[in-house]
């Protein structure tokens, strides 16, 4: 199940857990809705089946793979500062994890950090507008499958971006309840 907590303050190295002291988790239904995020755990090694049927029923006709470490990724620094800068998609953010772990942040209500833990098997939509970030674990280790409905755009768009329609829109839906899916 996914494991999710609030995150403290420290400026220590991103790669740690940043639990409260004491820690406090959140659930998988206080996520949801409270930030919209949607969550699958999928049978990591015959995810196939269930993985098609979310694609159909969501309409994701993209897809590929993504290693992320520093032996893997091309230009390694720079992207995972890009990662690690808040920002906003105008679309979703759908990943699927293959192997490895790491670490997505998302705001909440409230705008305090929520880190959410992920690790092979993890199927997690980040909705369109949702200020987030991302950073390994000091495994420094993940693969990832992206979905995308169409052509993908992984555009981040970094904070402040209160402006742009998707941020508007991910406001409303925040307060006026993010519907059953
Ligand atoms: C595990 S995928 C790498 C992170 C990423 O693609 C992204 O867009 C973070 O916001
Ligand atoms: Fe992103």
């Amino acid at each position: 199940m996914v494991n999710a907590w609030l995150m403290d303050n420290s400026d220590e190295d991103k790669r740690n857990e940043h639990h409260l002291s004491p820690p406090e988790y959140v659930s998988l239904e206080k996520l949801r809705a409270d930030t919209g995020v949607l969550y699958w755990k999928l049978d990591e090694k015959n995810f196939e089946p269930e993985l098609e049927k979310i694609k159909s029923s969501r309409g994701y006709s993209y897809s590929d793979v993504i290693q992320v470490s520093p032996e893997k990724l091309p230009n390694y620094e720079e992207k995972l500062k890009i990662f690690y800068e808040e920002h906003i998609h105008t679309d979703e953010e759908i990943r699927f994890v293959l192997e490895g772990s790491g670490y997505f942040d998302v705001r909440n209500k409230e705008d305090k950090w929520i880190r959410i833990e992920v690790t092979p098997g993890d199927l997690l939509i980040l909705p369109a507008g949702i200020y987030h970030r991302f950073t390994l674990d000091t495994k420094n280790y993940i693969k990832a499958m992206r979905l995308f409905v169409g052509v993908p755009v992984w555009t981040p768009h970094n904070r402040p971006a209160d402006d742009m329609d998707a941020r508007k829109e991910y406001v409303r839906m925040q307060k006026e309840g993010f519907s059953e899916e």
